[in-house]
């Protein structure tokens, strides 16, 4: 059994009281995990959960970037060190499907971006209580109906499927709606939100930039619904090296002249982008064929065959078209100590004891870490509960 290595004030002026400046404000922690202390910082205001940290070696003070959606409103948390390489952090005086937050400090992903960016590194993922189907990655190139297909899919399974908006520096098309179809934006914002460690994925397509931004995909898995991505080839193997694992689908059309006709027929590029489009086409179906990175090929000849076939691999049929996915929401209390034991995380108070099962966690940052159970302990029943804690 071990007890949660995080500091309150008292302790922290105890324990560094050797010369470092530790004046720590309210509704601080800090968490040791080698030679670092983080200090996480949650107030009232969704937006200001800071993180700082004292290399305890030099006495140094470091902001780190920060990546990932931070918690909303944190104010009082607790914290305990999971693996050496990340640190759980549970919202007091909160609803439990919001509690269950992780700070990821030297995960292989941050080791990834501390090489990117030349700083420390650190990222919020937000723990996902129970288990959500994968989301679904379509890639193949442009004109041979992914888009209509997705749409299908959305319009007979609403409350199953939710779209991930990309953002994008191309134009509107007529019909196309800002925030719906894609977030419509400048290459140079674009840009410089790419460098901030925004984006999932992001590519170079057809002379534009695209991306799916961690919040576009983040807000889908909110919802209860899976998540649906319509990328390129490069934008696939990027997700595919990323926690989030999803299965990934490639469109093919039944031959190039097909293809040449439904990009025309659509009539939403000029002359000079429909070539553009085809040259990319062939480079693109080469490896989307031959690269082994999708789980599936899908060939686009008649549309309702396909989307059966579509319906068919995702494992779904016309009566499932049932509510987003919900688990037993209760209150977390507001004084709450932590304590692991095995894989298992041990909250509790005078009055209540939950316990939190990280044993199937998987995912995190730059998603969520999903697979977490969580449970009200009956105190009239813990003995009989096999959980000796
Ligand atoms: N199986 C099909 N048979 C005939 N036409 C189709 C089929 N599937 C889609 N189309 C038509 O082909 C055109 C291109 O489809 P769609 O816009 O869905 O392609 P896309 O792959 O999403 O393209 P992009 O990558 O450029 O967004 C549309 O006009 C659509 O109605
Ligand atoms: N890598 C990414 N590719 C994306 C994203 N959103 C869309 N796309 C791909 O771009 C082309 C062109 O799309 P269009 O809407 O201009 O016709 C198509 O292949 C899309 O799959 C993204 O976020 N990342």
């Amino acid at each position: 059994m071990g007890e949660a290595p995080a500091f309150f004030l008292d302790d922290m002026q105890r324990s560094f009281s050797n010369g470092f400046d530790l004046k720590l404000k309210g509704f601080e922690t800090a968490t040791v995990i080698g030679n670092k202390t983080y200090v996480i910082t949650g107030t009232d205001d969704p937006t200001s959960t800071e993180v700082r940290i004292l290399n305890k070696s030099t006495g140094e003070w470091v902001i780190p970037t920060v990546l990932g959606t931070k918690p909303k409103a944190l104010k009082g948390h607790s914290c305990v060190v999971l693996n050496e390489d990340r640190i759980l952090i549970i919202k007091t005086n909160s609803k439990s499907n919001e509690s269950v937050w992780f700070l990821e400090v030297d995960t292989q992903f941050i080791r990834d971006q501390k090489k990117k960016f030349d700083t420390e590194v650190v990222a919020w993922s937000k723990g996902v209580i129970g288990n959500t189907e994968r989301p679904v990655v379509i890639s193949g190139p442009s004109g041979v109906g992914k888009g209509t297909l997705i749409n299908k899919l959305m319009k007979d399974f609403p409350t199953m499927f939710g779209f991930s908006v990309s953002h994008t520096t191309r134009l509107p098309r007529e019909k196309e709606q800002i925030g719906v179809h894609y977030h419509f934006t400048k290459r140079s914002i674009m840009e410089e939100e790419i460098k901030s460690g925004r984006f999932l994925e992001f590519a170079a397509v057809h002379g534009n930039l695209y991306g799916t931004s961690i919040e576009s995909v983040d807000v889908v898995a909110d919802a209860g619904k899976r998540c649906i991505l319509d990328i390129d080839v490069q934008g696939a193997r990027s997700v595919r090296a990323s926690s989030l694992e999803a299965i990934f689908i490639f469109v093919c059309p039944p031959s190039f002249e097909e293809l040449e006709k439904r990009l025309r027929a659509r009539g939403t590029e000029t002359e000079e982008q429909i070539q553009k489009r085809l040259r990319n086409a062939k480079a693109e179906l080469e490896q989307g064929k031959s690269t082994g990175l999708f789980d599936h090929i899908l060939v686009n000849d008649d549309l309702e065959a396909c989307y059966e076939r579509l319906k068919n691999l995702l494992s779904i049929s016309e009566n499932m078209n049932i509510a987003p996915k919900t688990c037993e929401v209760f209150d977390l209390p507001v004084d709450l100590s932590l304590t692991k034991v095995n894989e298992k995380i041990v909250i509790k108070n005078a009055e209540q004891k939950i316990v939190l099962d990280l044993s199937l966690m998987k995912g995190g940052a730059p998603g969520r870490t999903r697979g977490l159970e969580m449970h009200v302990i009956d105190p009239f029943m813990e003995n009989g509960n096999g959980c000796n804690c």
